[in-house]
């Protein structure tokens, strides 16, 4: 039999404290901990990307449910916006960082923070101000498209075709090709940055398929030394530095890290101020690694969904194999003018593109109280773009589920575009694309990416009849992983 209490005058105090304790906790958190500025929003419905996977069976659905041009989320822990506005989208994006006059907007900084965990350090990626705009302002003209197409595009034809060959020796069995897309991507990013890819397993990126875990171990990295260990993700980091700052090294002891040709990006890097002495080179390392790392999982990843799509697609297939085997009828008519008259093929990748944006949202703090719309943003808030949600605007995007090349083709294709447009003077399909963002911080490696993805894409087409058996995909939330890897076929095309 259970004892009863013993309600003696001991333990009515301690209950008494306790209650009393509680009470003004509540009391103090009511009053000193803000309200969140965006309660009278609705709640976002917004939240997972794992149902954005390009479904056919559902491309001629409509979607008739509206979004609110504004809705109340977080971003990790903090009141956020989430804006559903292609317009509203631009008036954020363009007042980042760059400009002094209605200097508003920045980098979320709760993004800059794990980002810096992450990674290491500072970097292009998740600096901000003017930190940020001098990095920026250093490696925007060595990834416009008129300098890096030329040094490139010998390589990445060469490494596509092997990868043609590969494929060809499995003879139609299922094969893992996002590996295969993230062994090249690494390579021809390497390429640029170095002339040289690291050996096997010298650098990896596993933090990645567990970010929250390598950040909790990041965060706990002082505990882990005080008992003399590093995490596997401390290791990771110094790992991938340890590849770079050899690569630097050679440098600096006057070896060219390639015998003909032009200068690789480390070389020319090391040219700039910012980046001699100790301090620099350790700013160096850090700045090369986010170029590595955003240079190859990116792109590798958008290959694998096109040609899944494409593999679900077969009539666009086609055509994109007879535009290729019309402009690009031998080895030797794979140019850079060429490529650039792929206009059915440049729409299909940018119509993948627009159906599986890796970055799915884009956070922004903002820095200064605003007005968006008629809505107020106090500073210190974060406001979301959410990506793959803008892409679907049935306003903007008619038939937004389904896959339609088709739309693009009276778009400007160009495979120079300027890294530092912004957003004016675009078609409203242009301004509703926010894979690569817009405006002043926007990709800087989408003309290399969109350089890839043709020639990989032309040469897939050309050689293979691509399938796909599977389940629809799903993909990771927030991140640009696969939950499973789709296994595709290819089929190889007797070419004339
Ligand atoms: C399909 C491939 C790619 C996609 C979809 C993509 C997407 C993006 C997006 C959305 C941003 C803006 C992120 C933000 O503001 O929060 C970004 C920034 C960036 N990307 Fe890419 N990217 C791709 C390929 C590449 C490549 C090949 C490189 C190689 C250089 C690269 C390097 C960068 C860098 C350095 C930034 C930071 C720019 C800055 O803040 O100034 N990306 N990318």
């Amino acid at each position: 039999m259970l004892q009863s209490i013993d309600w003696n005058d001991k333990s009515i105090k301690a209950v008494s404290i306790t209650a009393a304790t509680a009470l003004s906790t509540y009391v103090l958190y009511s009053v000193l901990w803000p309200k969140n500025p965006f309660a009278d929003l609705p709640k976002t419905k917004y939240s997972s990307v794992r149902s954005f996977t390009y479904d056919p069976a559902k491309r001629d659905v409509d979607i008739e449910e509206e979004y609110p041009k504004f809705e109340r989320s977080s971003y990790i822990g903090k009141p956020s916006i989430v804006v559903n506005d292609i317009d509203l989208s631009h008036h954020v994006l363009a007042r980042q960082d760059r400009y002094k006059q209605g200097h508003l907007f920045g980098r979320s900084l709760m993004f800059s923070y794990t980002h810096q965990l992450l990674f290491g350090g500072v970097n292009i990626a998740n600096s901000n101000g003017h930190d940020w705009k001098i990095r920026r302002d250093v490696l925007v003209p060595l990834f416009q498209g008129r300098v890096m197409v030329p040094d490139l595009l010998p390589f990445i034809v060469r490494r596509s075709q092997q990868l043609v060959e590969e494929i060809k020796t499995h003879k139609g069995k299922p094969i893992d090709i996002d590996e295969r897309y993230a062994t090249l991507t690494a390579d021809v990013i390497c390429e640029y940055l170095f002339a040289q890819s690291p050996g096997p397993g010298e650098v990896k990126f596993d933090n990645f398929i567990n970010p929250a875990q390598a950040l909790a171990q990041l965060k706990l990295a002082n505990l882990y030394a005080m008992f003399g260990f590093k995490s596997s993700a401390t290791r990771e980091i110094e790992q991938n530095c340890a590849f770079i700052r050899k690569m630097i090294h050679k440098i600096k002891r006057g070896e060219k890290l390639r015998e003909n040709g032009p200068l690789t990006l480390a070389e020319k890097l090391l040219q700039f101020e910012q980046y001699q002495g100790p301090e620099g080179e350790e700013r160096l390392i850090l700045e090369l690694l986010i170029v590595f790392f955003a240079g190859h999982d990116t792109t590798a990843h958008s290959m694998t969904m096109l040609t899944y799509t494409l593999a679900k697609e077969p009539e666009c297939q086609k055509k994109i194999r007879e535009e290729a085997n019309e402009l690009i009828p031998d080895d030797d008519s794979l140019t850079a003018a060429n490529l650039g008259k792929l206009k059915y093929t440049s729409a299909a990748i940018k119509e993948n593109l627009r159906l599986h944006p890796v970055i799915p949202e884009v956070a922004i703090e903002c820095h200064e109280d605003n007005t968006l719309g008629q809505c107020h943003i106090p500073a210190g808030s974060t406001v979301i773009l959410p990506v793959v949600r803008l892409h679907r605007d049935p306003t903007v995007f008619k038939k937004p589920l389904s896959f339609e090349p088709e739309r693009w083709l009276q778009e400007d294709l160009d495979l120079h575009s300027d890294l530092e447009a912004v957003g004016s003077g675009k078609s409203q399909l242009s301004k509703a694309f926010f894979t690569f963002s817009q405006g002043t911080h926007s990709c800087l490696g989408m003309n290399l990416a969109y350089l890839e993805l043709r020639v990989v894409t032309a040469l897939l087409a050309q050689n293979f009849d691509i399938q796909y058996h599977g389940p629809v995909p799903e993909i990771c939330n927030a991140l640009l992983r696969l939950t499973e890897v789709p296994l595709m076929e290819f089929h190889e095309l007797k070419r004339d």
